[in-house]
């Protein structure tokens, strides 16, 4: 069996900018490995978070190949779409995203319940977490009480509970200051590297990028090594 968690072949993406064609991808490659932390650069708007939709599946290609966790996505109906989504991705963005009327703890149960997991096992799983990522005092805290780094941890947490093989990350540090993003960079890398998870992270910081295992670089719309 192949130990690809993630797979892109010849994967292609164009945008109609009021009659103009912008071709944002053009033939993009890559593979990820099971337990691989991946890095990804380019330029501001060479497509990095369009490539990362794609990956994720909340956005279409237009052309080639995308496989997750050896599912193959084109022939796959809204549903399937869904299901295999929910199934094996978890995603985590600049800014966290969390529901503001609810706790951190429930935050971390609520996707679980969704994926029809027991209240008891998804609480037991969030609170697992929510120590992983040092935050365990700050259970019943709304997104509101809690710091930006603290915000970043818990949906960091959220993406996780439901036990994905991919995790997609979209400047998860972009909107703290330096200090704090490089904690929770911290604290990322732990969580991957515990739950043995494939990771994709997309960030305009060279030095987050050189502490993962690789770094893919975008640039007009094909992806190269390095
Ligand atoms: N829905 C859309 N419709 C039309 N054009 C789009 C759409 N989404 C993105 N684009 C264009 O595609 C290009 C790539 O955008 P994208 O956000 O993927 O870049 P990026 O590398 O993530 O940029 P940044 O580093 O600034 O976040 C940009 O020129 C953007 O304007």
């Amino acid at each position: 069996m192949s130990n690809s968690v993630l797979s892109l072949t010849g994967v292609r993406k164009v945008f109609n900018q009021g009659g103009r064609k912008l071709e944002v991808l053009r033939g993009a490659d890559l593979t990820i490995q099971r337990g691989e932390m991946v890095a990804l650069v380019g330029p501001s708007g060479a497509g990095k978070s369009t490539l990362l939709q794609i990956c994720g599946l909340l956005e279409g290609a237009d052309g080639g190949e995308i496989s997750i966790d050896g599912n193959l996505s084109s022939g796959l109906g809204e549903r399937q779409r869904t299901a295999l989504r929910g199934r094996t991705i978890g995603f985590v963005y600049q800014y966290h995203h969390l529901l503001p009327e609810f706790s951190a703890l429930e935050n971390i149960v609520i996707p679980q319940l969704i994926a029809d997991r027991p209240r008891g096992v998804a609480r037991q799983r969030a609170e697992a977490l929510l120590r992983q990522v040092g935050l365990e005092d700050r259970a019943g805290h709304r997104p509101g009480q809690l710091s930006g780094g603290e915000q970043q941890r818990v949906a960091m947490a959220r993406a996780l509970a439901n036990g994905p093989a991919l995790l997609l990350a979209d400047e998860p540090t972009g909107n703290l200051d330096p200090g704090t993003g490089d904690r929770v960079f911290e604290v990322l890398t732990t969580l991957v590297r515990e739950e043995g998870l494939a990771a994709l992270i997309a960030t305009h910081n060279y030095d987050l990028a050189a502490r993962m295992d690789r770094t893919l670089s975008l640039q007009d719309g094909r992806i190269l090594e390095g």
